[in-house]
Parts: structure tokens; sequence; C-alpha cells
């Protein structure tokens, strides 16, 4: 099958989050299947280019009609570890990608729209005719619009999308101006309930909800979120859409790329180890220390990985780093946040905490630091609101970092409490969950898991054990991917 993959996102060369993380194990995976995949994305100026190979300017005339003109673009090409990767450089005084940051712009609804279309002009101009395009979250949610409006009557008829949603909180609403900007035009038309008008503002336009109505197939990244948008709150107001669209919405878990993410072969830590030679681990919890200035005790280190904003509980992330001190634990975050107050605080926490030889919290992007972090902690705490999937904990797990999560969307998926579980027998079982979104929730859950470290470590050795022989590898969800693929190139 030829499948082309766009997205705001794809790791390691644009990386925000759990996004790119996706589309880029994913794309792996279905060539590793034998499928031909390339991945269309912006040409951002702050993306990472020390990680492309062979740059080179695939398509230098891509006009892209845009407000009854046409923007000219340049299409690049080069090769992202191994996949083939397209990206599109706009020539226009809006700058659209040159803004020194991936998302945050006030206009990134126009920002997106455009990205959106001029992908669907690059792959139609340059002939390409994928059986598949798949496409990703809000940025990427007028693509099935602009298809089936637009381009399915210029010779891309046969194109099938899928489209998959890895966070609803952001749908992309925005006023109609995009319409007379992406040529979609006909204002009444798309204002209509049944197409992309936002179900809460009436004035407003919601590019994931017309990714809903109009893809082929609809995912979204685990099972439980799957139910849990249908039928709660955290669906952000899009559960009635999924409701109507029930028959082509399901919820595919992710999975982790073992060739990035895998603590024996992992070129970011000084020690690799396997669940065969767990004792080598520690070495990482050294090189941890030694880097961080962290004491050199006897004391378990939790850490938290992740961006830090509501979804991800950062009420419990704050809580978190004072219980482990209190219990004896060293605490290492490695997080960053857009909004303004949750910065700022974390800064007035790190300076507070400045030297404290226990703690050590490290505020900005470095994936290259959190790999040593996942290979020389010994827990790791995902106390978040709500996980679509959630990576951090999987990654966790395949390095022997035992996870401790409050049980909602993925999280639920993937980690089984030891004491608590009800499904699975105790040496199945591979970390802590937790409930309720109060401080003693996350608590007794810490508790249990830092008395455990201290008490009896050979027991707590063995859950670490137990969760890196866990398969979260793409193996499976590539192919259920591939399965929908099959199911909508033949119901259309
Ligand atoms: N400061 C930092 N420095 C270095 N690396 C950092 C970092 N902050 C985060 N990361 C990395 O970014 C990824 C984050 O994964 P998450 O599952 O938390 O994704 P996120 O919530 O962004 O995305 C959404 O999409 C993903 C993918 O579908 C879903 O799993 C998730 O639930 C959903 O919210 C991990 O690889 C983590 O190591």
């Amino acid at each position: 099958m030829y499948i082309v993959q766009i997205a705001s996102e794809c790791a390691p060369v644009i990386k925000a989050g759990g996004l790119g993380d996706v589309v880029y194990g994913l794309s792996r995976e279905l060539e590793g299947r034998g499928n031909c995949v390339e991945i269309i994305l912006p040409m951002y100026d702050c993306m990472r280019y020390d990680h492309i190979w062979g740059l080179h300017d695939a398509y230098k005339d891509l006009w892209v009609p845009w407000y009854g003109a046409a923007i000219h673009c340049s299409v690049y090409c080069g090769w992202v570890h191994g996949r083939l990767c397209f990206f599109i450089q706009p020539h226009s005084e809006d700058n659209f990608f040159n803004r020194g940051c991936y998302y945050g712009c006030d206009d990134d609804n126009m920002r997106f729209a455009f990205f959106s279309k001029a992908a669907l002009e690059f792959l139609n101009q340059s002939n390409k005719r994928p059986d598949i395009i798949h496409c990703h979250d809000w940025q990427t949610g007028l693509i099935p619009v602009l298809l089936a409006e637009i381009y399915k009557y210029n010779g891309m008829e046969y194109q099938r999308v899928c489209y998959t949603i890895h966070n609803f909180k952001h749908q992309g609403i925005g006023g109609g101006e995009t319409l007379a900007a992406t040529g979609l035009n006909r204002e009444a038309y798309y204002f209509q309930y049944d197409k992309l008008r936002d179900d809460f503002n009436p004035f407003a336009l919601n590019y994931m909800k017309g990714g809903i109505v109009y893809a082929n197939a609809v995912t979204t990244v685990s099972p439980n979120h799957a139910e849990e948008a249908r039928y709660t709150e955290v669906g952000c107001g899009l559960g009635h859409t999924l409701h109507l669209h029930q028959d082509k919405f399901t919820g595919v878990l992710n999975g982790i790329d073992y060739d990035f993410w895998n603590p024996e072969i992992d070129r970011y830590i000084p020690t690799n180890y396997t669940y065969e030679d767990f004792e080598q681990k520690i070495y990482n919890k050294k090189a941890l220390r030694e880097r961080l200035l962290l004491d050199a005790a006897d004391k378990p280190i939790v850490a938290y990985i992740g961006r830090l904003d509501n979804q991800k509980g950062v009420h419990l992330v704050h809580h978190a780093i004072y219980h482990a001190l209190s219990k004896g634990a060293q605490f290492v975050l490695l997080g960053s946040a857009t909004e303004a107050a949750i910065n700022t605080h974390f800064h007035h926490e790190k300076e507070f905490l400045n030297n404290n030889p226990d703690v050590h919290l490290e505020l900005g992007f470095n994936e290259e630091l959190s790999h040593l972090i996942y290979a020389g902690a010994d827990m790791i705490v995902v106390p978040s609101n709500y996980e679509p999937c959630g990576l951090t904990q999987m990654i966790g797990l395949k390095y022997g970092t035992v996870p401790i999560v409050r049980g909602v969307g993925g999280l639920v998926n993937t980690v089984f409490d030891r004491d608590y579980d009800q499904n699975l027998p105790p040496e199945k079982r591979n970390g802590y969950v937790f409930y309720d979104t109060d401080n003693y929730a996350l608590e007794s859950a810490m508790n249990r898991a830092i008395d455990l470290w201290y008490e009896s470590p050979d027991e707590f050795q063995q859950l670490a054990i137990q969760g890196m022989k866990y398969d979260y590898s793409w193996n499976i969800p590539g192919a259920e991917y591939l399965k929908i693929y099959e199911w909508i190139r033949h119901r259309g």
C-alpha cells in the first residue's frame, strides 16, 4: 500500500510531544511491513535540521491557491532516520512557519489550514496518488474536508483518509475566514451542524469536527479513551459527533518505537541493559545523579517527564515532588509549560528547591536527557487529569522504571496495579494505579511503590522486570492500522 502521513510533527526532527513519536514510529512499522510511506510536514525554521539526511529541493514551484490568489512554496525532501519526509516551505509575508515555535501563534488556525491545503496541492500537482492519507489532530482536520469537497473532483477521487485524534482538547476552533482562504467558500454550507459548525459556539468552525465528519475512518490512541471521548467530558464536546459517526470510530493503542526507546541499544545512555542484566541499570542512575548533581544516597529516584499543563495534572506533579522528598526519595522533573502561570510557578519551585541535593527540576525540552532519566530513575509518575494514550509510562516500562499512574485513558490499557489488579495474575502486573485526583490518592500509590523499594528490593526489581517484558512495540498497532486502511480502501 502507498501511505502518506500528513502531520504537524514527526520525531525527532519536529517534536513537541507524543504526536511526533507516533507519526515516526507508525511510519517505520508500516514501512517494515512492506508498504511505501511518505510523510508531509511543515518546514519550520526551528526544527532539528541535524536529524535530516540529504535535504534537497523536491518540488520548486508549488503554487498553493489562497484567498483567490496563490502562494509560492518550495517543497524539500530528506530522510529522517530512514523515513522519507517532505517539508513544505511557503514564501509569503505571513511567514507561517518561520516563527521560532511550532504552535502558540494567534493565527495557528490559518497556519495549519494553509499547511493542509498545501499538502494536498503538493500531492495533486506532483501526481502522487496514495491509497491512504493518514492525518493527525486538529492541525490537519481540514484535509479530509478539502479532499472530499475539492480535490476529489480534481483527480484525487480514490484517496481514502484515516484521521487520528491524539488530543480532543485542541480542536482548531475559529472563524469562517479559512473557508475563503482555502477555497471551500460556501459559508452557509460549512456552517451547518452536520458539517464543521462547532456545537457550542455557533459562530465558529471546528477543524477536528470536520475531520471526524469527513474522514473515512477516525481513531483515537487507546481503546479506553475512545470510550471516554464518546461518553464523558474528555471528548471536549465532540461526543455527539463521535456518536453520529460511531461506525467508523475506534481506539488503537499507540506503540513505542523500540529502535529508539530501548535500553538495550539506546545511544543516549552510558550503560545498556536488558531485563536479563537488570543490575546494569544502576550505572545509569549513577550517571543521572552525576549529571544533575544529586546526592549519591541509597534512595529511589521518582521521575516526571512531560508537558506541564492542566492535562498532565500539574497540581499532582507538584505534590509528587514534595511527597517523594518526605518519603525519603529523590525527584527529577523534565518538563516545559506553555502557559505563563504554570511556567512561572515551576520556575519559582526550581529556585526554591535549588539547593536541595535530592531534587532536580529541568524546565525545557531535552530529548537526550529524557533517555537518561528513563534509564536512571526507579519510578515514573503520570498523574494525568486525562491521557488519551500516554507514552511516558510505556517508555518507563521498557526501561524498567515502574510507572505510578492515574487510571484514565490509555494508562488504564497499559499499567496494571501490582496490589489490586483484578484481571491479571501477580506475575503480569507492572505498576501502580490510583484513581482520584486528590493528593491522598497519589500519596497512597507513591507510598506503596516507595515502601516496596525500601522494604523488599527484590520484589521491586521483579515488578520492574515484569514491566520490561511487556511488548508495547508498534507490531500490534501497526497491524491494526493496516486493517483499518484495508477496510476503508474497500468500503470507501
Ligand atoms: N520536556 C521534555 N523533554 C524531552 N522530552 C519530552 C519532554 N516532554 C515530553 N517529552 C517526550 O514527549 C513525549 C510525550 O508523550 P505523551 O504521551 O505525554 O504525549 P502528549 O501528551 O504530548 O501527546 C498526546 O499524544 C500522544 C500520542 O498519541 C498521547 O500518548 C498522549 O496521551 C496525548 O496527550 C514522550 O516521548 C516524552 O518523553
